[in-house]
């Protein structure tokens, strides 16, 4: 069986209740490929009221979460939070959180094993800096990502979605080529095929995400090993759906 195409959107801290809105209405204007699976990613303040407007048929996730259920932590808010107000699904390990809040491959895992063992879904995102990829560390650094991970994913990879973000890609206008995204996202499930199981590399979806747009997307989508996107600043727009229904 194919891996379903899943395009989420990561709307970052944008946003508010009258751009959510017409985000929400394009949605559901759509017509948006019954095939895709859409999340959209929601700043933590907001996921309740877009929980409350969006059809069920659309994913909700929040942006990061704390690794454990409750407690002292100023600020966090936890899976159990996350799922008691409707939403099914949490990105992680976002460049965002890696860099500008010094979040490491360790603390990464112990979020996805959290939130994985509180009943969410995760997206979790890995790729290369610019500096890195000149380097030629580009398959070091992703794969070093996703090893992190794999003792928190264990047995759970149907709750897992790859998002290959190259932090040089992102909010640059500067896509990957399609030949750099499925480059690196075969070798990272070839990687996979020996690190985890055939099973997994042959089953996991991998998104790309970095400055994806409506004129970028379907050149992207033909790409074998390219299972969907990650979608920053496009996802705020119409061509949002343009994105999702890449693959018609
Ligand atoms: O999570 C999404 C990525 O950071 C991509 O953002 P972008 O589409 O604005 O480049």
């Amino acid at each position: 069986m194919g891996r379903k195409f899943v395009v989420g959107g990561n709307w970052k801290m944008n946003g508010d209740k009258n751009q959510i809105n017409e985000i929400v209405n394009n949605l559901k204007k759509g017509p948006l490929d019954p095939n895709v699976e859409v999340v959209i990613g929601v700043p933590a303040i907001y996921l309740a009221y877009v929980k409350s407007i969006v059809p069920d048929t659309i994913g909700v996730a929040a942006q990061n979460c704390w690794k454990v259920p409750k407690g002292a932590f100023t600020g966090e808010i936890s899976p159990a939070m996350i799922k008691d107000v409707g939403a099914d699904w949490v990105i992680l390990g976002h460049s965002e959180r890696r860099t500008i809040f010094g979040e490491k491959d360790d603390l990464v895992a112990q979020k996805v094993a959290h939130a994985i063992e509180s009943g969410l879904k995760v997206i979790a995102c890995i790729g290369e800096t610019l500096d890195e990829r000149e380097a030629g560390k580009t398959e070091e650094v992703v794969f070093r990502q996703t090893k992190a991970l794999l003792p928190a994913i264990g047995s759970n990879w149907d709750k897992v979605v790859l998002a290959y973000e190259p932090v040089w890609a992102i909010g640059t206008g500067k896509s990957a080529t399609p030949q750099q995204a499925q480059d690196v996202h075969a070798s990272l499930r070839n990687w996979l095929s020996t690190n985890a199981s055939a099973d997994v590399a042959a089953k996991v979806r991998i998104q790309y995400g970095g400055s994806v747009t409506g004129a970028t997307a379907k050149e992207l989508a033909a790409c074998p090993d390219i299972d969907g996107f990650l979608v920053g600043g496009a996802s705020l727009k119409p061509e949002f759906v343009d994105i999702v229904n890449a693959t018609q």
